[in-house]
């Protein structure tokens, strides 16, 4: 029997577990803050924008948005960072990524006060992770711990192949599964596309984590018997339906279900997790900042 590990419980169980450390910070007069930048008229980006502030909504996070058409200035949104920074309203600051090609996103990183960078994309707290003392995991590396977790998976000693090397999931995934302090003791293979027989890899996984954003890439045949897949994708492709797409993952999923002791499905999987995490660093850059003990779900 393979296990359909199911993201929005698990999110589920997250957010109210967070309702008690917010009603924490309550009792401390303080009301966790988010703001999202979204500089972008991308229907995806906006779909995903919407459903954090809707999250913040239900958990009793202030949501700040701010939406900049995509031809602003670039100066523009780096002012309005500061600005950010500078309100003491708000405890997270997400820009919702990509941004436009006008606009850098490393100098837009950086911007960010590295205590309000809930991503954890911020250079600053990305040494903290390399070095084994994260301030805030990256959302999705975090929220895919949180997933094994729930299904009693072990990293420890496992083989685990990462699919992807992004600055968003496969660089910090593979980086925290390496570590003892994140509680990760996995051995870790981190393949991309100038990987020479990928196959050859995931066959030899324990774990297989698809983060590249090519649909349905990892297939049955390239899993061995019990394999845990995580499935990072959401990939938008065509579909003849009233939306006009659908949401299909990095991995083929009926073909690896078949193999794999546990997987996550596209939707429902690693999405709601995400943003269950970045709740989960916004209530934890509220706390620290405001200087309130509380504890974390
Ligand atoms: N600064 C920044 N931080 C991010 O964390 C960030 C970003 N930029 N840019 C884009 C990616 C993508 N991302 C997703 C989050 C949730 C779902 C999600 O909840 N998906 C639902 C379905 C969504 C739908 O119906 O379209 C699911 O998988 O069940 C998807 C994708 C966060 N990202």
């Amino acid at each position: 029997m393979t296990t359909i590990i199911d993201g929005n419980a698990v999110a589920e169980e997250i957010r109210s577990g967070l309702t008690d450390a917010i009603d924490a910070l309550d009792d401390a007069g303080v009301k966790p803050g988010l703001a999202t930048v979204l500089m972008s008229d991308d229907p995806a980006s906006e779909t995903y924008v919407a459903m954090k502030q809707r999250d913040c909504e239900e958990v009793g996070i202030e949501a700040f948005d701010h939406h900049l058409d995509s031809d602003t200035p670039a100066d523009e949104l780096y002012s309005l960072v500061d600005d950010l920074n500078e309100d003491d309203d708000v405890h997270g600051i997400l820009v919702q990524m990509p941004v436009p090609d006008h606009v850098d996103d490393r100098t837009v990183l950086r911007r960010i006060d590295p205590a309000k960078d809930v991503d954890g994309f911020h250079p600053e707290n990305v040494g903290r992770l390399v070095a084994g003392d994260a301030r805030f995991k990256p959302c999705t590396p975090h929220g895919i711990q949180k997933l094994l977790a729930s299904v009693d998976v072990e990293t420890e000693g496992a083989d685990v192949v990462v699919v992807g090397r992004s600055d968003i999931v496969g660089k910090p995934m593979a980086n925290l599964l390496i570590q003892k302090a994140a509680g990760g003791n996995a051995t870790v293979t981190v393949c991309h596309s100038r990987t020479k027989d990928l196959a050859a890899k995931t066959r030899q996984a324990d774990i297989v984590i698809a983060a590249v954003g090519v649909p349905e890439l990892v297939t049955g045949d390239m899993l061995s018997e019990d394999t845990v897949v995580i499935d990072v994708g959401v990939n938008r492709v065509d579909a003849d339906n009233e939306k006009g797409y659908e949401l299909v993952g990095d991995v083929e999923f009926d073909s690896a279900k078949e193999k794999a002791s546990a997987i996550t499905p596209v939707p429902g999987g690693v999405g709601p997790m995400t943003r269950a995490m970045l709740l989960w660093n916004t209530v934890k850059a509220a706390a620290e900042a405001e200087d309130v003990d509380i504890d974390l779900p």
